[in-house]
């Protein structure tokens, strides 16, 4: 079978996903709101938020499951609410897998090739052997990781120019989850899009070019992880010798502790010149920077609730 790359398939070099205006509302409750937002081809997209933000909504809306209330949702300038052409498009792992029973893993992996926009046979043998998956059992004898691994393969061997993988791992083991790191890696190098809903937020730093944050149906933020930081705090450790460095009443600098008279803590938003100049004005003897992680980062937007 022949295997294109994605990369400069899609003729009018499209945004891979589309919202405008996305509202979706289950009678009084308002799951996703007013949703604007673009994944260009080729990037690989974290989608995040706490339980109940409207995350699996906008994927059932994109996926053309539920129908918008208002505004609209493209793939590849597709419209979602046109299944057969938007499918054409892309593959999906959903959060919880079904197979069909009866059937045995390599006949699901023939079947699920058939229905998608091609598949790599070589590469998807590579997968099976390299996820470990016993091609022989039936749907029914799989366990929820197991059946993970399957839609797994079946997508990341096809050549869609979009993969939509909600919570893909989360019946994972860690030497799995550093499988479909690297399958993520191989997809992003061969041109395809990703486009990942995760609670696992150290995969989505690890893989992610950006991320959107959803709060209670809208968009809290979309940027890059480093951008992500940068809004953020930095928490600053120094050690000095004689009078403390005087950092405190400097614009953006938060939280100042002394630690025993010869160190002091603080953090840090927004540009870090004026603090290094009062520090390079102080006999500082070491100097530590810490960036904060993505967990932190969304624990600061939705504090301890979602933990
Ligand atoms: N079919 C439905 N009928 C009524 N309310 C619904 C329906 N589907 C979702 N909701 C509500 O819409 C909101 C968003 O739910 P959604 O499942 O999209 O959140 P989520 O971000 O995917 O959460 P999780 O991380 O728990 O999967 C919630 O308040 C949910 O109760």
């Amino acid at each position: 079978m022949s295997t294109p790359t994605a990369r400069g398939s899609r003729a009018e070099n499209a945004p891979a996903i589309q919202t405008r205006g996305l509202t979706k509302r289950f009678g009084r409750t308002t799951a996703v709101k007013d949703l604007s937002l673009e994944v260009r081809p080729g990037e690989v997209f974290g989608f995040l938020g706490p339980n109940g933000a409207g995350k699996s909504t906008k994927i059932r809306m994109l996926l053309g499951f539920i129908r918008p209330s208002s505004g609209t949702a493209r793939v590849f300038s597709d419209d979602a609410r046109d299944v057969r052409r938007a499918h054409r498009h892309l593959a999906y792992v959903p959060a919880d897998v079904a197979l069909w029973p009866a059937l045995t893993g390599a006949e699901i992996l023939e079947l699920l090739a058939r229905v998608g926009p091609g598949s790599d046979t070589t590469y998807r043998d590579e997968l099976v052997d390299r996820f470990e998956l016993e091609l022989g059992k039936r749907g029914k004898a799989y366990s929820t990781g197991n059946r993970q691994k399957v839609a797994l393969v079946a997508a990341f061997s096809t050549r869609a120019p979009l993969l939509v993988l909600d919570e893909p791992t989360s019946g994972l083991d860690p030497l799995m989850e550093r499988e479909f790191r690297r399958c993520v890696a191989e997809a992003r190098d061969r041109g395809q899009t990703v486009f990942l809903s995760s609670h696992q937020l150290a995969e989505v730093e690890a893989v992610c070019d950006r991320v959107a944050i959803l709060r209670a149906g809208h968009l809290a933020e979309v940027a890059s992880i480093p951008e992500l930081r940068r809004l953020r705090r930095t928490d600053v450790e120094v050690s000095f010798d004689g009078v403390a460095p005087d950092v405190s009443g400097l614009p953006g600098i938060h939280d100042v502790e002394l630690l025993d008279g010869t160190g002091m803590r603080f953090s840090l938003t927004g540009p870090p010149g004026p603090a290094l100049r009062v520090l390079a004005a102080s006999d500082v003897t070491a100097f530590q920077m810490r960036e904060p992680s993505l967990e932190e980062i969304f624990l600061d937007y939705y504090g301890d609730a979602v933990r």
